[in-house]
């Protein structure tokens, strides 16, 4: 895209580098763009060395039925498509039309899949108008039935596999990528698929949705996107057993060779795309922090379930704070109950922990861990030498997983090793509890109900993607708590009406978070993504809520509102790069970070298209 102020830029770059054709135009006198009617007005412009058929197939040239007549005649294309050119709002009208008329929500996936291999200014423009029920198709909950069918939708290829049959060649193949800007690139190994567990090569629907939310909320170009999959193999059986699977049909890599292909290909990335930031996602638990923690402070880097799920269950926490009248550094004397002991519990509980010793009211890091209790499958991360209530676990029994010293910290010696939820509810009686664990059910009506005794009003976040695997639903949630709850889950569901009046929920979502972050880095060009970074995009968005959502129970805008929460987000994020010393692009003067910020985000419209013999 050329940004181009004034005509006679236009003009001297299409002097330079006319087709052809455009040569035939400029020979009969068209020199004052007469030829170009569509450009006179126009401040943008968009080149391409491609003609015909290769401009309508490609999503990031096509407009479908927009492209005016004289585009139509530049780019060799008159006659290849129905003559009437059709707005961009007729179109929009149109495709929503059809949308509506898909009668699943699976069905409504692969319709948007479709569009966007066809038109992705359109696809976007459709998804920013309408972010908040299309979010629900092209992330989650949608996302996660798409990924375990994604063999059998598949349609197009999008984004880049590296497999265990490309050791020694990811150095070459980077190359195969056709951009060479890339800003964000967000990879998965498939092993931890929302809660859905290990989805193999499947798994590359979550980059390509979380991307997708890169440029609708965030503002990110989407020629300057990769999704990535890492197929490192799957131990999934059913997988492993369907001639019909697409990824590679052998059981996971681990140890030394898992982290070596891991290695190749951050080297291999960044070699041709050294500031591009690096999201890691959906990566099983402990790998999720072993990579984190070797990358983190070498590379533009963040795991997306550890850092900005930890960023917007912090922010829900200090936002619920508030709502119960109380301030955000009144964070330690809360008591909270993580169900789930993974990648995003423990990273959500470090979270907590680092803002509550940052608020300076704990005297230790310890102290702050006794304020949470952790349980892992078998029950409360306790002590196994007091009497065992094993059974009475609420997500099953059997072998304790070697617990590491991430999980250790929280251990609780003066309390049993194994006990439920509902015995850890009665016994320390909670503010907050919060769901990570991928285990639809957990919380149990006997834990809820014994928790709304204890306090007024009760946070129950059952954060698990998608809806199906959350901990509880609304409705269970505002019924067990006479509808006193403060309620936010990872996935959506819908407000609820508990005797007579209407309960609000809140989706606290890593989308919240790392569309603005990605795009503060982009604009800051940031070598690094630091915990302050994340600590700041949380009371960021703690604390944009009004007074009147938090008495609601709203605890910050929806996901309908990305844009605007990225930008903020953004602004934050950038201001930490400098002040940290990690910014490396030079920002104009006199011009404020918001609106350095909202310029540089990427707006989906149609631009006129020129045709050039080279790349400009
Ligand atoms: O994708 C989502 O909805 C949130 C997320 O990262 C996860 O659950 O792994
Ligand atoms: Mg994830």
């Amino acid at each position: 895209m050329l940004r181009n102020p004034a005509l006679k830029t236009i003009h001297a770059a299409t002097q330079r580098h006319v087709s052809s054709q455009v040569r035939h135009y400029s020979r009969r006198a068209l020199t004052t763009l007469a030829a170009f009617p569509d450009l006179r007005m126009e401040t943008m412009v968009q080149t391409t060395p491609k003609h015909g058929m290769d401009v309508i197939h490609d999503p990031l040239l096509s407009k479908g039925t927009a492209f005016s007549l004289s585009e139509r005649e530049r780019l060799g294309i008159r006659g290849l498509v129905p003559p009437r050119t059709q707005e961009m709002d007729k179109q929009l009208q149109r495709i929503i039309r059809n949308l509506r008329e898909c009668r699943t929500p699976l069905e409504k996936f692969v319709f948007m899949t479709a569009l966007q291999d066809r038109n992705e200014t359109l696809y976007y423009r459709l998804l920013i108008d309408n972010l908040e029920e299309l979010s629900q198709i092209i992330y989650t909950p949608t996302v996660g039935e798409a990924c375990q069918r994604f063999h059998s939708i598949y349609r197009r290829s999008r984004g880049m596999y590296f497999s265990s049959l490309d050791r020694g060649q990811m150095a070459a193949m980077v190359h195969n990528w056709p951009h060479d800007q890339v800003d964000v690139i967000v990879v998965t190994d498939g092993s931890r698929v929302l809660g859905l567990g290990d989805l193999g090569a499947n798994g590359m629907q979550i980059p390509i949705g979380k991307l997708s939310l890169y440029v609708a909320g965030g503002g990110i170009r989407p020629t300057s996107i990769l999704p990535v999959v890492l197929d490192v193999g799957t131990n999934n059986e059913s997988l492993l057993n369907d001639p019909l699977y697409l990824g590679m049909g052998h059981r996971r890599l681990e140890g030394d060779e898992y982290y070596s292909f891991v290695d190749e290909w951050v080297h291999a990335i960044q070699n041709r795309y050294p500031n591009a930031l690096i999201q890691f996602e959906d990566f099983k638990y402990p790998h999720a922090y072993n990579l984190l923690h070797k990358y983190k402070d070498n590379i533009c880097c963040f795991n997306d379930d550890i850092q900005s799920t930890s960023a917007v269950a912090l922010a829900g926490v200090l936002a619920a704070l508030k709502a119960r009248g109380k301030a955000i550094d009144d964070l330690n004397e809360e008591r909270i109950i993580c169900v789930g002991a993974g990648s995003a519990g423990v990273g959500v509980c470090e979270g907590i922990i680092d803002c509550m010793v940052e608020q300076g009211k704990v005297k230790s890091r310890e102290e702050a861990y006794s304020k949470i209790w952790m349980l892992d499958q078998h029950g409360l991360i306790g002590n196994s030498n007091l009497s065992s209530s094993a059974s009475a676990s609420p997500i099953g029994v059997g072998d304790r997983a070697n617990l590491d010293e991430r999980q250790l910290c929280y251990l609780k010696k003066d309390m049993s090793d194994r006990m439920s939820l509902e015995e850890v509810v009665k016994a320390i009686k909670p503010t907050v509890v919060l769901g990570l664990s991928g285990a639809p059910g957990v919380f149990t009506e006997g834990a809820i109900r014994a928790m709304a005794e204890g306090v007024e009003k009760p946070c129950v976040f059952p954060l698990s993607n998608p809806t199906h695997q959350s901990e509880c639903t609304a409705e269970q949630a505002f019924e067990w708590t006479d509808g006193r709850a403060i309620f936010a889950s990872g996935s959506p569901f819908k407000d609820v009406e508990y005797k007579g009046k209407i309960r609000k929920v809140n989706q606290i979502n890593n989308a919240m978070s790392f569309p603005g972050l990605g795009l503060g880095i982009t604009v800051s060009r940031a070598s690094r993504v630091t915990g302050k970074m994340f600590m700041e995009t949380a009371i960021t968005i703690a604390n944009m809520a009004t007074e009147d959502q938090l008495k609601n129970g709203v605890l910050f805008p929806g996901v309908g509102q990305l844009r605007e929460v990225s930008k903020e987000v953004a602004a934050k994020v950038c201001e930490v790069a400098y002040d940290q010393g990690l910014a490396r692009a030079q920002l104009r003067q006199g011009v404020s970070l918001k609106n350095i910020i909202e310029e540089s985000m990427w707006d989906p419209e149609y631009v006129p298209l020129i045709r050039v013999d080279g790349h400009m």
